[in-house]
């Protein structure tokens, strides 16, 4: 039995500080630990890995199931200071193996993780958490563009991020082409990582439980990269298309002539030939691969949407 067992309960520690949960934080709960050992067995932490960072701990009771599996160090990252005194107990009680950093995890220097390195490590590095859903977007968002540049914690191969979304986020990251869920995020995700939906999780399992269920995505770097261009060019092609989801690939080409300063005309004539893509497909249709190349021919004749 883990030594961690003989920690307060969640609940206890909630009732302890008298803390209730804060919607502006998207504070949504998990108090059963079969459920964060299930997270962290999907995350596939291994004894001896080198870092786990969690973003947004609360109680800790997803900690305590990934200080468990005998990672060398676990940061995690939470911005509300009423759980500073409950998770310093239990950074004690791993043996320091926890450290507590408070904080936003929008804003934190990635330094703070990548101290717990060294140099030449390859070995796996976890991101994880139960995400605030406020923040969840803006925070993958900031990690893809990290993981394009290979930035901050990115700058490290063998990276595993394991995170909680609302299901309809979660099924939007996954989507496949040609499926009803395919949207610019999907193009985005995908544009940078392998990503697979691994656990579907109740709402009941959340409290306060929240109306929607949510659901658990692994997300990979992939490590023969598809995008050829900045982030920034995918992300300015991929939201022109989709915010016309319904024109076809020629209508939507057709209207970006229209809008388009005079100069830079005959280069989007060219880019269109040199696609030659079916003109009457719609945005969902085309392939993360395709919009990688469209991204790439933009960016290099310098023509922006
Ligand atoms: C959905 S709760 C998950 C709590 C806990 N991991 C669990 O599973 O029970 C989200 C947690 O993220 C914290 N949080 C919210 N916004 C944050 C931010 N910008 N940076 C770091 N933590 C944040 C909240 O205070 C809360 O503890």
């Amino acid at each position: 039995m883990s030594k961690l067992s003989k920690l307060p309960k969640a609940r206890d520690i909630m009732k302890m500080y008298g803390i209730r949960a804060q919607e502006n934080l998207s504070q949504n709960f998990i108090f059963d630990k079969n459920v964060t050992d299930k997270i962290v067995s999907k995350a596939g932490i291994k004894q001896n890995d080198s870092l786990v960072v969690e973003v947004g701990p609360g109680p800790g009771i997803l900690t305590r199931s990934i200080i468990d599996t005998g990672v060398k160090n676990v940061v995690a990252v939470e911005k509300d200071k009423r759980f500073m005194s409950s998770l310093s107990l239990l950074s004690k009680e791993s043996d320091d193996v926890l450290k507590v950093l408070e904080g936003d995890i929008l804003t934190t220097d990635h330094k703070q993780f990548l101290q717990y390195l060294k140099e030449a490590d390859q070995e796996a590095i976890h991101l994880i958490g139960n995400l605030p859903f406020n923040i969840a977007t803006p925070l993958l968002m900031q990690w893809l563009s990290m993981a394009s540049k290979k930035s901050g914690i990115f700058s490290k191969p063998n990276i595993t991020m394991t995170l909680m979304f609302q299901m309809e986020v979660a099924d939007r990251i996954v989507a496949a082409k040609s499926t009803p869920s395919r949207c610019r995020l999907s193009v985005m995700v995908q544009s940078v990582c392998e990503a697979k939906r691994v656990y579907q999780v109740p709402s009941k399992v959340f409290i306060p439980k929240p109306d929607i269920n949510a659901a658990v995505v692994s997300l990979k770097p992939l490590t023969e990269p598809m995008l050829q261009s900045p982030i920034e060019s995918l992300e300015q092609v991929s939201r022109y298309f989709f915010n016309q989801k319904r024109k076809t690939v020629r209508a939507t080409f057709k209207k970006l002539h229209d809008e388009m300063h005079s100069l830079h005309k005959p280069l989007l004539l060219e880019i269109q030939e040199n696609l030659n893509w079916n003109a009457l497909m719609r945005p969902q249709d085309i392939s993360t691969e395709q919009f990688c190349q469209l991204a790439k021919m933009f960016h290099e004749k310098g023509v922006v949407c």
